[in-house]
């Protein structure tokens, strides 16, 4: 993603992405049509050292909406999260294997660097991971290191503003980030992602330490981010995913002939259809809390 002279976001290729390989799996059960898929798993398989922990799942994330990811403990949700920009990479072990393109390209091609996957594709952590910086410093990290300084000032406060922070901090930028509430820190890191502008944020959970007031917010702050981004959540508040979500994805658990526990892609639907008329007895066991 780049910026152009009006400052809005503007496509550009990572660097050294060559065309996607084959898909293995036959895809998912459905394909939002509305947009452009921006990102298309086919058949993914990911591994911890000899653990086959996620298997063939296939799963198309459409731009400008909400994708949520559900299901019980265990079943990989960030596993297949962290597959999206290659943080599975920074995990000794891990494995992943089928194919993952953004914009077609794939992105574990080999020349593919993971850095620049991941200034495409954001993330935001379950507890909010501010640095021991200040608030303008946090923000202008992710800018600094990628090389875009001009107009520093200008680009923190506009990822401030984008994380519906800036009104809350502008007279206090240089107090240091970790003195902000649980929420804000959280608000913060958004602002951080955001800063260098990637058309993707993964957000694992992003509002699980916090209370319900600061829950709304990053819920209301989400409804707004998605008009320019495209995201992906999971969340175990299947509440949530059915009030911020356009998609959902219910993933499960199950052990093979070999004992091995794995986890799996039941279905993936539009979160009205998949909340109100699951065509998977497993999908309505889990939503109307008979999972067991
Ligand atoms: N860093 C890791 N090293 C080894 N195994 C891992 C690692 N992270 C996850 N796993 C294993 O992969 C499987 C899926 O875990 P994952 O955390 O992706 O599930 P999840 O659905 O996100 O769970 P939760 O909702 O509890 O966060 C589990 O069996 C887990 O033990």
């Amino acid at each position: 993603m780049t910026v152009n002279e009006t400052g809005t976001r503007a496509k550009a290729p990572i660097a050294g992405l060559a065309p996607g390989r084959a898909a293995r799996s036959e895809g998912s059960l459905f394909t939002p049509t509305q947009t452009e898929t921006v990102i298309d798993l086919k058949g993914v398989d990911i591994h911890y050292g000899k653990a086959h922990a996620v298997r063939d799942v296939s799963l198309p994330v459409a731009r400008n909406q909400i994708t949520a990811m559900i299901g019980p403990s265990g079943c990989g949700k960030s596993t297949v999260l962290r597959s999206i920009n290659r943080m599975n990479d920074l995990i000794p072990g891990a494995k992943v294997s089928g194919s993952i393109t953004f914009h077609g390209k794939d992105i574990y091609a080999s020349g593919v660097d993971p850095i620049a996957v991941r200034r495409h594709i954001g993330m935001v952590f379950q507890k909010a991971n501010p640095f021991p910086k200040s608030i303008f410093d946090n923000v202008a990290y992710g800018l600094r290191i990628n090389g875009m300084k001009d107009n520093l000032a200008d680009r923190v406060e506009q990822a401030l503003r984008g994380a519906a922070l800036w009104d809350e901090v502008k007279d206090n930028l240089k107090k240091s980030a970790l003195a902000l509430s649980g929420g804000q820190q959280q608000r913060l890191c958004i602002a951080r992602a955001i800063a260098v502008q990637p058309e993707v944020l993964l957000m694992d959970e992003p509002c699980s330490a916090l209370d319900p007031i600061a829950t709304a917010r990053i819920e209301e702050l989400m409804s707004e981010l998605v008009r320019d981004y495209t995201i992906v959540i999971v969340t175990h508040n299947m509440q949530q995913a059915a009030r911020v979500s356009d998609a959902t994805a219910f993933f499960s658990a199950a052990v093979d002939d070999a004992g091995e526990r794995y986890g799996f892609l039941v279905e993936f639907d539009e979160t009205q259809r998949l909340f109100s008329n699951p065509s998977d007895s497993r999908t309505e066991d889990y939503i109307t809390g008979r999972f067991g």
